[in-house]
């Protein structure tokens, strides 16, 4: 009813804020956009599941994400891939690695700062309700 689309609103807000202020942050930069197949052809054998910040936001803006947890699988996604397509002790490897753990304890930090347990769990009931 009107008051679960009003939680439900107030979600893709709070992760729609949490993804444009990670867009905006220069040491995510090779986060932002999918990575790109013609440019990195054995990328997609590689990773069966890719993500950036720009199909996150996608994703928020067709209601995809109903708790926080959700969007957290497929903002984790983004890190975990980079640290599976880069191995190896090459400086691009290492250098693509630090970012990745940057973003996975960034995203951490803001979520244990800015999220409400309470919100979070009237989200939860609203997916089990579904
Ligand atoms: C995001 C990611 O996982 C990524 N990994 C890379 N690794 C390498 O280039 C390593 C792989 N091992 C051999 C030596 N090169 S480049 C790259 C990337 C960077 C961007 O600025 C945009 C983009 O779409 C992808």
């Amino acid at each position: 009813e009107q008051q679960e689309e009003d939680v439900l609103r107030e979600l893709r807000l709070f992760l729609r804020n949490i993804t444009e202020r990670l867009s905006l942050d220069r040491r995510f930069k090779a986060f932002t956009k999918p990575v790109d197949i013609e440019e990195v052809p054995d990328y997609i054998l590689v990773i069966k599941k890719p993500m950036d910040l720009s199909t996150l936001l996608t994703n928020i803006d067709e209601s995809k994400y109903v708790t926080v947890g959700k969007f957290m699988s497929d903002a984790d996604l983004i890190w975990r891939n980079a640290l599976e397509y880069n191995p190896d002790s090459d400086p691009m490897d290492r250098h693509i690695r630090h970012r990745a753990y940057a973003l996975k304890d960034t995203i951490r930090a803001i979520i244990r700062d800015e999220l409400d347990e309470e919100f979070e769990r009237v989200c939860e009931e609203i997916r089990e309700s579904r």
